[in-house]
């Protein structure tokens, strides 16, 4: 079995400092390699070492500049561009071998998971190669804060889930940016009860039944609940690599013999 991670999520959001996060703690932790590879047509820079880049096949500029496109009609273009050229990508995993971990940084734009097939198909064409993938969507603390905010990344998350089937889990970044002192636990927890008695004050009447409705929904597919990404500390990928849903659902065990994590360090050192 060989493993993926497709990392979602809106623009901004973080999900390629998350693939360069991962990338370390695979390197120093896990002492195991991690292939990250880049599908956003449209990326400028990024931190990590790119193992395979879209880009080689087809980027956004070059689409706006021969096409004369816009940024949006480019990336769609492109997309569909990559889903007509498949093999490429083929190509460029076909040497994974049993255990190899792959990370796919994916465009953000929620067109691609609501109404295109392109990621589907990369989803599909992965878990025919006897891939295990795993969807990880990341979502901005900091438009979370607020209860109607939190409702839609929540859906759009939803969207992705629905749309490529795959297990999932929601990752909270940037939370070294919230305030000192700030209760990340509540965003972690995400308890719906109390999202929707804030959208009850906050949103006008006629919302309510909605809201409730979405609320129910949320709750159903347990999506509410979210693992908190600050990169600022260093037992963070400790400790979310070592929950039993990490290891579970995204393969993230060590190589037999690899140095202990440092939380496990810490634990022994007290
Ligand atoms: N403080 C802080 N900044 C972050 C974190 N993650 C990302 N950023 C910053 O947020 C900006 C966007 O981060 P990226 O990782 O490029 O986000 P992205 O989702 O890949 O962005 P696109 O690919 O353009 O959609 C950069 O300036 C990052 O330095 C984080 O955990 N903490
Ligand atoms: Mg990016």
């Amino acid at each position: 079995m060989k493993y993926a991670q497709f990392v979602m999520g809106p623009a901004g959001c973080g999900k390629s400092t998350y693939c360069a996060i991962i990338q370390e703690h695979f390197k120093v932790a896990l002492r195991r390699t991690c292939r990250v590879v880049n599908l956003d047509p449209a990326a400028e820079n990024f931190a990590y070492d790119c193992y395979a880049d879209v880009r080689d096949l087809i980027s956004v500029d070059d689409v706006m500049e021969e096409l004369d496109y816009g940024p949006n009609g480019g990336l769609v273009y492109a997309m569909e561009y990559l889903s007509e050229n498949m093999s490429w990508l083929e190509e460029q995993i076909c040497d994974a071998l049993d255990d190899d971990y792959y990370v796919f940084d994916c465009p953000g734009q929620i067109e691609l998971y609501s109404h295109l097939s392109v990621m589907r198909e990369v989803v599909d064409m992965l878990q025919n190669e006897d891939f295990r993938v795993a969807g990880v969507y990341c979502i901005d603390v900091n438009f979370i804060e607020d209860s109607a905010k939190f409702l839609s990344g929540a859906l759009s998350a939803l969207t992705a889930m629905v749309n490529l089937e795959l297990p999932h889990i929601n990752v909270l970044t940037k939370c070294d940016l919230l305030p000192e002192g700030a209760d990340v636990e509540r965003y972690v927890e995400g308890d719906s009860e109390a999202i929707l008695s804030e959208l009850r004050t906050s949103m006008h009447p006629r919302y309510r039944k909605l809201n409730v409705a979405l609320g129910q929904v949320l709750e159903e597919y347990s999506l509410v609940s979210f693992v908190a990404l600050n990169r600022d500390d260093e037992a963070w990928a400790d400790e979310l690599t070592s929950s039993v849903a990490w290891d579970g659902l995204l393969g993230l065990k060590r190589r037999q013999g690899a140095a202990r994590t440092s939380s496990e360090q810490n634990e022994n050192s007290e």
